[in-house]
């Protein structure tokens, strides 16, 4: 069995308490944190811009994990990138095409960062197979992108054990995770289903966040 990475999602952090709640993410065994971007119109939601993950970064150690739910994955992109994310993960459904898909995971490659990719519930996650090569990470969101403090919707596990599958065929070394909903029961399911890195917001930042995340592993 691989080893499960945390991704602690920072829009459910306390933003009254940033420093505090920072140093306990520090001190967790969380080893990725999930940069949430939203643009407003790829979502119903706004969220950040670049500056606060340069602030970020000069405050942990931690794997700068940048999910961008816009509807310009190329514009931000390259913005995410030159602020310094580890992992940039767009979405397949803002993208023209396959052609395209491929065009941005190999500009994250060229900037030294991991390529993500990531499919909403109604998008079935076989568009991918054909892609595997350039990816580093599929993130299957288990919940309608947008908003945290929503459920876990249980039948995305099928499209975990479908690209599993596919990248043991394929014999890669992508890593398959899932976003929303996860809490120490769902997690269980999604790492028997196959999952290697959870993010989990809402139930990360109302708890204790050390337990919290050592719960998860
Ligand atoms: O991408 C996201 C929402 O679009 C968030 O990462 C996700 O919702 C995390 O929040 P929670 O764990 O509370 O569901
Ligand atoms: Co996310």
């Amino acid at each position: 069995m691989t080893k499960t990475i945390v991704a602690p999602s920072i829009l459910s952090l306390d933003y009254a308490n940033v420093s505090e709640q920072l140093k306990q993410l520090n001190e967790s065994k969380a080893e990725w944190l999930h940069f949430d971007v939203m643009d407003g119109h790829f979502v119903p939601n706004l969220t950040f811009g670049p500056d606060l993950l340069k602030g970020f970064k000069k405050c942990t150690d931690m794997v700068m994990d940048v999910h961008i739910m816009v509807e310009d994955p190329v514009f931000f992109t390259d913005v995410f990138l030159k602020a310094g994310a580890d992992i940039l993960t767009f979405h397949y459904e803002a993208c023209k095409d396959e052609k395209e898909v491929r065009m941005i995971c190999e500009e994250i490659h060229a900037c030294h960062a991991k390529a993500g990719v990531s499919v909403k519930p109604g998008t079935p996650i076989s568009v991918l197979d054909p892609l595997l090569d350039v990816i580093d990470v599929v993130l299957i969101m288990s919940v309608e992108p947008g908003f945290g403090g929503q459920s876990f919707m249980e039948d995305m596990l099928e499209k975990v054990r479908y690209i599993k599958k596919q990248i043991v065929e394929q014999n890669r070394s992508t890593l398959i995770e899932i976003d929303g909903g996860i809490n120490a029961d769902t997690a269980k399911l999604a790492k028997a289903a196959g999952v290697d890195v959870l993010v989990a917001g809402s139930y990360v930042f109302r708890n204790d966040i050390k337990a919290a995340v050592e719960s998860l592993l």
